[in-house]
């Protein structure tokens, strides 16, 4: 049991990508308050997404919907915690009712990597590879420009895939470079891809803590970790996600630049065997309208039946 006079109580799951992040937030509230780490706990939860590792479902069919943060939101709401620590990219758009990312750490490399033991690029991979991922935007992205690609499910955390590569499991895979970065495995990464070929997931890259909405004590807590220029960069990329959101079977990217305080916002989506794809740009100072407007253009372009006509 940890003690109830600690200075915070930090949920997270268990992966090491995971625990490395809650730790990073830990080692930051500790020096911005001027507390030693033993005062603030770590709890770690189980998610519905770590119990659910079976090899031929995608992330898509296990439900988006905070099947990687469920248990920690629900800790949160109850008070047994005070901060839920996340990969931004794995949080709904639709938070749980009475749950804030009310802070953001300055965003890590949004970029995926490339690795294989046998090909020093995508372009290399002999016909017919097999392409190990779980993510519908990764493998539409790879057959867009590898059509002949075999998809083989990939799942696991990142030591997993790894070693399942080097077990020749898959001949190739994406990994987000952040998460690499994170655990001291960059060395791993045979490429690094252009982002603007292979767009990152919204928010990816980007640690995000989340607080009761009601908590006015957690919020100031929180407050000097937050990176102003990464926090409206998500709030962008989120928001253009939950115009798209109605179907978590739709391949989604999006890159966020910034000059000053204006903000260029380009989103894609894709058919699951990437063979048609959309593309959408625009620029503002306003995060969430900026997303509103690059997420409804790609529904406009994409026209009303595209998920059925493309993606069913
Ligand atoms: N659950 C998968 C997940 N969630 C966040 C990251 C990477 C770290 C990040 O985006 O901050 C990963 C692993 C991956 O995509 O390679």
């Amino acid at each position: 049991m940890q003690s109830p006079n600690l200075f915070a109580r930090i949920g997270t799951r268990g992966s090491p990508l995971a625990l490395a992040q809650a730790k990073l937030v830990r080692e930051r509230l500790a020096a911005a308050h001027g507390v030693g780490e033993e005062a603030i706990g770590i709890e770690v939860f189980s998610t519905g997404g770590d119990r659910s590792q079976t090899e031929n479902t995608t992330l898509s069919d296990i439900g988006g919907k905070g099947v990687f943060t469920k248990e920690i939101d629900e800790a949160l709401l109850s008070g047994r915690i005070d901060i839920g620590v996340h990969s931004s990219k794995d949080v709904a758009t639709g938070l749980a009712p009475g749950m804030e990312l009310a802070a953001f750490l300055e965003r890590e490399d949004v970029r995926d990597a490339f690795l294989s033991v046998s090909a020093r690029g995508i372009d290399f991979l002999p016909e017919g590879a097999r392409f190990g991922t779980s993510s519908i935007r990764r493998a539409a992205q790879a057959r867009r420009l590898r059509p002949d690609l075999r998809i083989v499910p990939f799942r696991g955390n990142v030591h997993t895939r790894l070693q399942k590569l080097l077990d020749g499991v898959a001949d190739a895979t994406l990994l987000a470079l952040a998460g690499l970065n994170r655990l001291g495995e960059a060395h791993r990464a045979t490429a690094i891809l252009d982002p603007e070929d292979f767009m990152p997931a919204p928010a990816q890259g980007a640690i995000g803590i989340a607080i009761r909405a009601d908590d006015r004590h957690f919020a100031e807590i929180v407050a000097p970790l937050d990176h102003a220029p990464t926090h409206a960069a998500i709030a962008a990329e989120r928001a253009m996600l939950a115009v798209l959101d109605g179907s978590c079977r739709t391949p989604v990217g999006a890159l966020t630049s910034r000059a000053g305080d204006l903000l260029t916002l380009k989103g894609e989506i894709l058919s699951l065997d990437g063979q048609v794809s959309f593309r959408a740009e625009a620029s503002g100072s306003d995060p969430r309208s900026l997303g509103q407007k690059v997420g409804s253009d790609l529904l406009a372009q994409a026209g009303p039946d595209w998920l059925s006509r493309w993606n069913a």
